[in-house]
């Protein structure tokens, strides 16, 4: 387990963490998840050791590694832009924690073979960082991060630079292959998509603090307030309730809508037609709220909107049948 305690760490008056404190299981994939300036790379880097913190504790796997320089602290480290060897090979590049090591030849040969053909590169063994893609230079990163055995992988942004497709083929390597070495994994991203889609557990951080920590099911399904509810999907405000747009039921009339109403609900809500937009296996009907309830959107399947052949212009009533909320209860004690 990473266990990181009550950790600040102050850039003259500003906080960039403020109190944190977080337990990482052995073996999970976790990702730290957070707008931009919230705290991860800090938080990522304090755990490597590569950030002094002003107060607080880490340790790894029972160790308090809190002054220990980040060499020894048994990690292997992935930024956004990796710095490879440029003039040496890519079996030199992830060779080389085990050549300034001085482990014998063969046993480092064996180890870049293992690892070249985890991380899809078997037969790169020759070629130059140059003649690889983004993806494949992010891989052999990885790969040589790994080739130390460390007890702990930290990635910073690590698919950051790459193009969207790229960037989801990567993720769903980069969960494949947790499931393969099961070296426990923190992973910094801004993108919710990308941590809902590969972690284990995520800690969605704010202002650099944690939010909430749990699985993807549990933070989306029971988010702990409305800063990780909107951060974790789509909302709509629905009479001033944050309501997810698939949980937005769409009638033509009032006392249908009211019939299906659940006790707990907002409102049922009038509102006009603006735009019908087909996205794939769902539809989004974007709505102008009648009176103080101003635009939202809702999300129908397609039998539903055909149901119902809605058209730009109608008027419908909105109302959630079910929904999603923000828990009442203290976070720490729901998940
Ligand atoms: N060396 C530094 N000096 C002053 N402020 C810093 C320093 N490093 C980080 N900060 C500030 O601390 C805050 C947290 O930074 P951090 O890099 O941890 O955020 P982040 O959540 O990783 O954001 P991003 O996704 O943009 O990298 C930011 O407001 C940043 O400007």
């Amino acid at each position: 387990m990473i266990r990181v305690t009550d950790a600040q760490k102050n850039y003259g008056d500003f906080a960039a963490l403020d109190d944190v404190s977080i337990e990482i299981p052995s073996g999970s994939l976790t990702a730290l998840l957070g707008p931009s300036g919230s705290g991860k790379s800090t938080l990522l880097r304090s755990i490597a050791g590569l950030e002094t913190l002003d107060q607080g504790v880490v340790e790894i796997e029972g160790r308090d590694v809190t002054n220990v320089p980040p060499q020894r602290r048994g990690i292997g480290f992935v930024f956004q832009h990796y710095a490879a060897f440029k003039h040496m090979t890519v079996r030199d590049n992830v060779a080389f924690g085990l050549t300034i090591r001085k482990r014998p030849r063969a046993e480092i040969d064996r180890k870049v073979d293992d690892l070249l053909e985890i991380v899809g590169l078997g037969g790169f063994h020759k070629r130059f960082p140059s003649q690889l893609s983004g993806g494949q230079r992010q891989r052999m990163a990885l790969a040589r991060a790994l080739a130390v055995d460390p007890e702990v992988l930290l990635l910073d942004e690590p698919f950051g630079a790459l193009d969207a497709k790229v960037r989801t083929d990567l993720r769903t390597w980069l969960r494949r292959l947790h499931d393969e070495v099961h070296v426990t994994t923190v992973l910094v991203t801004h993108d919710q998509t990308e941590a809902l889609d590969v972690a284990d557990r995520i800690a969605v951080m704010n202002k650099g603090q944690i939010e909430q920590v749990g699985t993807p099911v549990e933070l989306y399904e029971r988010p702990a307030n409305d800063f990780v509810m909107s951060f974790l999907g789509e909302v709509a405000d629905l009479g001033g309730r944050l309501i997810r747009p698939h949980d937005i039921t769409l009638e033509r009339d009032r006392s249908r809508a009211e019939a299906l109403r659940a006790s707990d609900s907002p409102p049922v809500i009038g509102a006009t037609i603006r735009r019908v937009v087909p996205l794939g296996f769902e539809v989004r009907v974007d709505l102008a709220g009648d009176g103080e309830a101003g635009d939202f959107s809702a999300q129908l399947t397609r039998a539903e909107t055909a149901g119902l052949k809605l058209q730009p212009g109608e008027k419908v009533f909105a109302v959630v049948a079910q929904q999603v909320s923000v828990l009442e209860t203290d976070p720490a004690l729901a998940i």
